[in-house]
């Protein structure tokens, strides 16, 4: 495989804008004219689209932000039911999460584009199978790591425990995002602050509340409308 170029999103947790993170970033290296392509390794929570379609609110978001078309490249070898942790959605499903299998879905998309934007699964040591995790993956893949902190109480203990699990992973944060949530907790200035001095990269932005009128709504993803508002609360250079 060729090195890749592109990002590997990480968060403190599941559900504090990796997603969003990732489609805005997205977006961004579109700007610079590359040819885009979002990846998760895997994706655990499905729905039914109208025709019947069984699809992933983050996939159907990644495709959204590379602009492109329904079934257009595999985003994600594995795609599973339940929104549970993905070692055990698989299991119920009677699978094993294979690395090799990842990987080489990974370099299949990549033929097709400039960039890659990984978006991880939950938080960096999220369980693959009983001897792998996200953080083995992220080693495999070595994109520069974007680190998305979502900004609710806890999440100073979350950023510093991600960032030590980097760390000893050998790898490196090539920035932070802080992500204000639905609900902007009380102290947000002053938890930013804390985590600029504590995080040992580059604070990139702090993307706001989304303005009501670009919240998602029940099982569709985010609009490219809320990808480009996140875009523009992000300072990044891209080579
Ligand atoms: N800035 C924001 N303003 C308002 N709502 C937000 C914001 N960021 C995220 N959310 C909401 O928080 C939820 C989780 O966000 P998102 O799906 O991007 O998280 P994630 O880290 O990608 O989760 P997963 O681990 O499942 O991939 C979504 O419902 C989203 O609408
Ligand atoms: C289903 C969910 N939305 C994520 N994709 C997976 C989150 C896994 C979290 C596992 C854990 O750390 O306990
Ligand atoms: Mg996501």
């Amino acid at each position: 495989m060729t090195k890749m170029t592109g990002f590997f999103v990480t968060g403190t947790d599941t559900e504090v804008g990796k997603t969003l993170v990732s489609g805005a970033l997205i977006l961004k290296l579109r700007e610079q004219g590359k040819q885009v392509i979002g990846f998760k390794p895997v994706v655990a929570g499905t729905y039914q689209d109208a025709s019947g379609h069984t699809l992933n609110e983050d996939l159907e978001t990644l495709r959204i932000a590379s602009q492109l078309a329904p079934g257009q490249f595999n985003l994600s070898p594995y795609v599973l039911d339940m929104p549970v942790a993905p070692h055990l959605a698989a299991a119920i499903k009677g699978i094993a999460l294979d690395m090799n299998t990842i990987m080489q879905a990974l370099d299949d998309v990549q033929k097709h584009s400039d960039c890659i934007v990984v978006e991880g699964a939950g938080g960096f040591l999220v369980p693959l199978s009983d001897n792998q995790d996200l953080g083995d993956l992220a080693q495999k893949i070595d994109l520069p790591i974007v680190l998305v902190v979502g900004m609710k109480l806890g999440c100073i203990n979350h950023a510093l425990l991600t960032q030590e699990a980097i760390k000893a992973r050998g790898l490196k944060i090539v920035g932070w995002v802080a992500n204000s949530l639905e609900n902007e907790m009380p102290l947000l200035q002053e938890n930013v602050a804390t985590l600029k001095a504590a995080i040992n990269a580059p604070f990139l932005g702090l993307i706001p509340s989304l303005p009501n009128a670009l919240q998602k709504s029940h099982n569709s993803p985010y609009s490219i409308e809320a990808l480009d508002f996140a875009a523009r609360h992000i300072q990044i250079a891209i080579h």
